[in-house]
């Protein structure tokens, strides 16, 4: 299987429209990939948070028509990373998209842990409450948005419904750059998943942005990981590798669940 991981630059200097048609066009140069992936937020940058609501759209807008034509021109699975959804009823969500080769929606994922603690995405935006994966040929893709990638128990639901590629679109910043790298590592580690993790390049917002998208095996070898600036990581894994890994060194099976409270003594 052939993933390419589109490593896009977000800066201000460039139009949130001039950057959805390049991003579209990187998209259609990866015919042959078997799935292209795209970062969070990558039409207004995940930290500038006075864009989300002024560059919001409704979940079929126009990224959305632009990565559906872009995924149907390159025959590819498109994981066309985040956009800020407006939804006509709610908030905003930061929701993931992913199209099929014929440019058909696969999913729609909000992101479930919002950043920000007290300000930005966590007060500008709802949280999603769904876990969402998608069969493709070979193998089953469990998404994930960037500060989700802090929270182990969100990928155990995503392995627990079937996923064996973790797909993790982000907009890290680079001073957590070493997290970054580790918790990609830890989620591939534990799972016994291959994870896919596609970041931005520049600085938007004053946050110069980490770059290093990365792709982990589920042993945790680093198959290919990106430099700091734009670039578009392609990478060929082999999917079987997960049930060999699951076979091999059996470790998911042997969780318990359900463990019961601490007991005080005296
Ligand atoms: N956009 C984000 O979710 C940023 C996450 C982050 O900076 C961190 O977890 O650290």
């Amino acid at each position: 299987m052939r993933a390419s991981l589109i490593q896009i630059a977000v800066t201000e200097g460039e139009s949130v429209e001039s950057r959805r048609q390049r991003a579209a066009a990187l998209v259609r140069e990866q015919a042959g990939a078997d799935l292209v992936v795209l970062p969070e937020l990558w039409t207004t940058g995940a930290f500038a948070y006075e864009e989300f609501g002024r560059q919001a759209e409704p979940l079929e807008g126009p990224t959305y028509g632009a990565m559906a034509k872009a995924a149907s021109d390159a025959g590819v699975w498109l994981h066309a990373g985040s956009i800020p959804e407006r939804d006509p009823d709610g908030p905003l969500y930061n929701t993931s998209l992913v199209f099929s080769p014929s440019g058909e929606p696969a999913a729609a994922y909000r992101k479930i842990h919002r950043f920000g603690f007290d300000k930005g995405e966590a007060v500008l935006m709802g949280a999603g409450r769904d876990l969402v994966t998608v069969r493709l040929p070979g193998t089953t893709i469990g998404v994930a948005t960037c500060y989700d990638l802090r929270f182990p128990e969100l990928f155990r639901g995503l392995v627990d419904a079937g996923a064996e590629t973790l797909v993790i679109p982000a907009g890290w910043p680079e001073r957590r750059r070493a997290h970054w790298t580790l918790l990609a590592k830890a989620r591939a580690v534990e799972n016994q998943a291959f994870v896919l993790a596609c970041g931005t390049a520049g600085t938007h917002a004053g946050v110069p942005q980490a770059g290093h998208s990365i792709v982990v095996d589920p042993w945790g070898e680093v198959l290919a990981e990106a430099g700091p600036g734009e670039e578009v990581l392609t990478v060929e894994f082999d999917p079987a590798k997960v049930a060999a890994t699951r076979e091999q060194f059996p470790a998911l099976k042997d969780r318990v669940l359900g463990l019961d409270p601490p007991r005080r003594l005296g």
